[in-house]
């Protein structure tokens, strides 16, 4: 007996010990190709900085200066050649870049792709719309030739071998991309940073997130380094990054727009996405909303989407939703019953609710039904697998300290989970005990989940046309942004968008004030009565001047509505 028992210690003390052998070598494995990757960012940081320099700096000044229509105006009409507008805007990214640390790589394609539209305007073909445009496109979206990794050092040097689908549409309109910008690890957080990039800043306040997952595109685009973004969205990663930067976004609802995830990388099934019902999807970010809504329209003005993506329906652009003086019936809250936003996130609904209806749009309040609990049901089938896969990607790769702390409390078992749940309610910690039945343990209560979901998409809906209600206005977030490491304990803060991509609605955020002194004065009296509103407190203070922005959504199809309410909005706010 004794010996059986020696046997299996020592047994178990070899398996261990192999494990951490494994895990060593691993470990001088990921940090060897990080260390790579950084000299190969660095190379490409000194091609940019050269590349910039072939233009005179006053040139430069000139073309910078020209917002999105002067430059596709100018572009159109010759008076700037595609190759100095990209080389313009790898100048201005590298400044921002420097401020913020929010570019991954810079795309070297692109001044050849330059070169060979401005070929195209010599032989005298015909231009397409988006000729000659700098574009800058999230680290995690496919174009050729560059990695995605998602912030795993494990998937560095697997580039794409074909574009993702909207890039391919960039690409035929006659855009050029020309940067890929940071993200979050696993891109499930709304901070932005990972062991291989570092972390991303926001341009209005060091020390605070520009948001994420989008969160590098939102500090490029804040700073001035791109005219046009594009960004993925499956719980508000182009919405939040915009309300915290300061900058317009739009997450079209994911029939309209692709994400056909190309698993031609490391990825395959064992990361990309894997949350069926809730599609991610991507869209566009810009300094202001007129600007992606001329993306979208030039998206949706022919049969572009179903072309790169058979399975999105060839739903055209709605030029009668989108014009001018349409007036709207809009439903209003600034809570959720979820998460009470704070003080400054609330008070620009109330300015945005009053400007709208100066211009004449007809504001009712309105409550999205019973957000709690599908909040609940966000979090099991975005997680799927009670958060294995997710677990498993980060824990095998080298991820920040911080985000195995957050991932810390999915490693407890279901079943405990669910027992201390009862613990938190008895605290008063109702919701946090939610979260805590939030991860799924089988495949019975997914399908019950899944069929919430359903049931609730048609609830909503009915609620809004018996009230005769286009769409919905609401806070974009509870909180301006952040410190970098807020996020990962306050997951639960992205209800406000997160319960858009549950509802697959088309969702845009653009900005409409700043954090004040009122806020902060008013921060006083914010809730402390569980852990996260004791955290998104102290998280708010001293945000005086950071920008705030407000969301707008509406059932699919609608997206064209909710750009023109939007943008009835942003023309009569105060310019930043
Ligand atoms: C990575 C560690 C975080 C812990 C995750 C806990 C379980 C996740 C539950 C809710 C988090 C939802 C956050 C969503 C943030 C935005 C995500 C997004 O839109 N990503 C874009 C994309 O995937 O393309």
């Amino acid at each position: 007996m004794l010996v059986f028992v020696g046997a299996i210690i020592l047994g178990l003390w070899a398996w261990f010990a192999y494990q951490r052998q494994q895990r060593a070598e691993r470990v001088a494995h990921l940090k060897g190709k990080i260390a790579q990757r950084k000299n190969e960012q660095a190379e490409l940081l000194e091609w940019a900085r050269a590349e910039a320099e072939k233009i005179p700096s006053q040139r430069r000044k000139e073309i910078g200066a020209m917002d999105f229509n002067q430059l596709i105006a100018a572009l159109q009409s010759g008076d700037v050649t595609s190759l100095e507008a990209v080389t313009t805007y790898i100048g201005l990214s590298l400044a921002a870049h420097e401020k913020t640390n929010c570019v991954t790589m810079y795309i070297k394609e692109s001044v050849k792709h330059a070169r060979a539209l401005d070929g195209r305007r010599k032989s005298g073909e015909s231009l397409p719309p988006l000729f000659g445009l700098p574009v800058s496109i999230k680290e995690s979206i496919g174009v050729t030739g560059t990695d995605k990794t998602w912030g795993y050092a494990g998937s560095i040097h697997f580039p794409s071998t074909r574009d993702a689908p909207t890039v391919e549409m960039l690409k035929q309109l006659g855009a050029v991309p020309f940067v890929k910008t940071n993200v979050p690890l696993s891109l499930l957080s709304y901070t932005c940073g990972n062991e291989i990039y570092g972390w991303t800043e926001n341009p209005h306040k060091k020390g605070r997130t520009p948001g994420g997952s989008t969160g590098g595109e939102a500090a490029l685009i804040a700073a001035g380094g791109s005219l046009l973004g594009i960004g993925s969205d499956v719980g508000g990663s182009i919405r939040m990054p915009a309300h915290y930067a300061g900058i317009a976004g739009v997450k079209p609802s994911s029939m309209r727009l692709s994400l056909l995830r190309i698993d031609d990388g490391y990825h395959g099934p064992k990361r990309g996405g894997g949350y069926p019902l809730i599609e991610a999807n991507e869209g566009p970010m810009a300094a202001s909303m007129e600007t992606c809504a001329e993306i979208l329209k030039q998206f949706w003005a022919s049969s572009l989407v179903s072309d790169v993506d058979p399975y999105k329906p060839p739903v055209g652009w709605n030029a009668a939703q989108f014009e001018e003086g349409r007036k709207y019936r809009i439903g209003y809250y600034t809570t959720d019953g979820w998460f009470d936003p704070t003080p400054g996130c609330v008070r620009v609904v109330e300015e945005a609710r009053h400007i709208l209806q100066m211009q004449g749009h007809t504001l009712v309040p309105f409550s999205l039904p019973d957000v709690p609990e599908m909040i609940r049901v966000y979090v099991a089938t975005l997680t799927v697998d009670g958060g294995v896969s997710l677990m498993g990607s980060i824990e095998e790769d080298l991820p920040p300290a911080i985000f195995l702390s957050a991932l810390r409390p999915l490693r407890v078992p279901i079943l405990v989970q669910r027992s201390m749940a009862y613990v938190a309610s008895a605290l008063g910690y109702w919701r946090v005990a939610k979260f805590m039945r939030s991860m799924t343990k089988s495949s019975v209560e997914l399908r019950r989940d899944y069929a919430s979901i359903q049931l609730y998409r048609a609830r909503v809906v009915e609620e809004m046309r018996k009230a005769n209600i286009d769409m919905l206005l609401c806070p974009a977030q509870v909180m301006p942004a952040p410190p970098h490491e807020a996020p990962l304990h306050l997951s639960a803060g992205c209800s406000y968008t997160a319960i858009y991509n549950l509802l697959d609605f088309g969702a845009g955020v653009c900005r409409v004030g700043t954090w004040n002194a009122q806020d902060e004065a008013k921060l006083e009296c914010y809730p402390t009565s569980d852990p996260w509103y004791t955290m998104a407190k102290k998280f708010s203070k001293d945000s005086v001047g950071l920008p705030l922005g407000v969301q707008v959504a509406a059932p699919p199809f609608k997206e064209e509505a909710v750009m023109r309410v939007l943008i009835d909005l942003e023309r009569n706010v105060p310019k930043a």
